[in-house]
């Protein structure tokens, strides 16, 4: 049997707002096995983003469990948590996040820099990586100097520099035009082609529908739509439609 990547077990969340607690996920079991492209939907405010962060061990569940491979990352302490994102989880946010000051090609780096590997090889990735996501002419332009559709390959590219075991990517095209909203699902296509395990948080169907399932969270648990087989894009967002509309979407 393959061995999940992230399983969640009976998992819980909630925040504290004027001494309440207010319940965001509740109870809630998945895995994300290796190689696989799930999308994470939900109305807005329905805890896609929370989840987002409980998988990536950037938040702390309030009960019950994240295993990343076989280990409960609330048993891992400050130190090795942050080793487990570095080593194991890619991150990719709708603002794109890049250091301002830094350029194209450092931005990358920079995150590479933080494992023990050699600097030449690191360089070398970087490299590979801005060519796979075509910002290749763009090394040396500060974020500012590029367009937002760049600096989303570029945050992408960052986000790969440690060969993450899973990408996570919250509303990645959230703040692009429907050009380069397009062109990133594709390179999302292209990266998973090869292999790479993903988690796309999206309210977009036309994102939705490049996934191989869909996790909807209603009322803080997850419900999951499979695409049935050989459907066209276009048929895959009918279908998605109808069953997310189901369910109050
Ligand atoms: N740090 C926090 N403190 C208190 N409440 C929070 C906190 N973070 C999120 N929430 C609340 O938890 C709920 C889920 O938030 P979350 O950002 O996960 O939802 P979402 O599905 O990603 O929403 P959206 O689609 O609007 O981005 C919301 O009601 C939000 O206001």
């Amino acid at each position: 049997m393959v061995e999940a990547l992230l399983t969640t077990v009976n998992l819980n969340k909630s925040y504290v707002e004027a001494d309440r607690d207010i319940p965001v996920i509740r109870g809630l079991n998945m895995e994300v096995n290796p190689g696989e492209y799930l999308v994470i939907m939900g109305s807005s405010g329905s805890g896609k983003s929370s989840l987002l962060y409980l998988l990536g061990g950037m938040d702390t569940p309030s009960s019950g469990s994240v295993l990343v491979g076989r280990s409960a990352v609330e048993g891992l302490n400050e130190q090795e948590r942050a080793r487990m994102r570095r080593d194991r989880i890619g991150f990719v946010f709708q603002d794109f996040n890049l250091i301002p000051h830094l350029t194209i090609l450092e931005n990358i780096l920079v995150a590479g820099y933080l494992l023990e590997k050699p600097r030449k090889r690191v360089i070398e990735r970087a490299h590979q990586l801005m060519s796979l996501v075509g910002i290749e002419k763009l090394a040396n332009r500060r974020p500012a100097q590029t367009s937002g559709g760049e600096q989303q390959r570029c945050a992408i590219a960052r986000a790969l520099i440690n060969d993450p075991d899973i990408l996570l990517a919250d509303e990645p095209t959230g703040s692009l035009n429907a050009a380069a909203s397009s062109s990133i699902l594709e390179l999302f296509d292209t990266i998973h082609r090869a292999g790479q395990t993903l988690v796309l948080v999206t309210h977009e169907l036309s994102a939705a529908c490049r996934g191989q399932r869909v996790g909807y969270i209603h009322h803080g648990n997850l419900e999951e739509f499979h695409f049935p087989p050989d459907t066209s894009l276009g048929d895959r967002e009918k279908v998605l439609f109808s069953w997310l509309s189901q369910r109050g979407w």
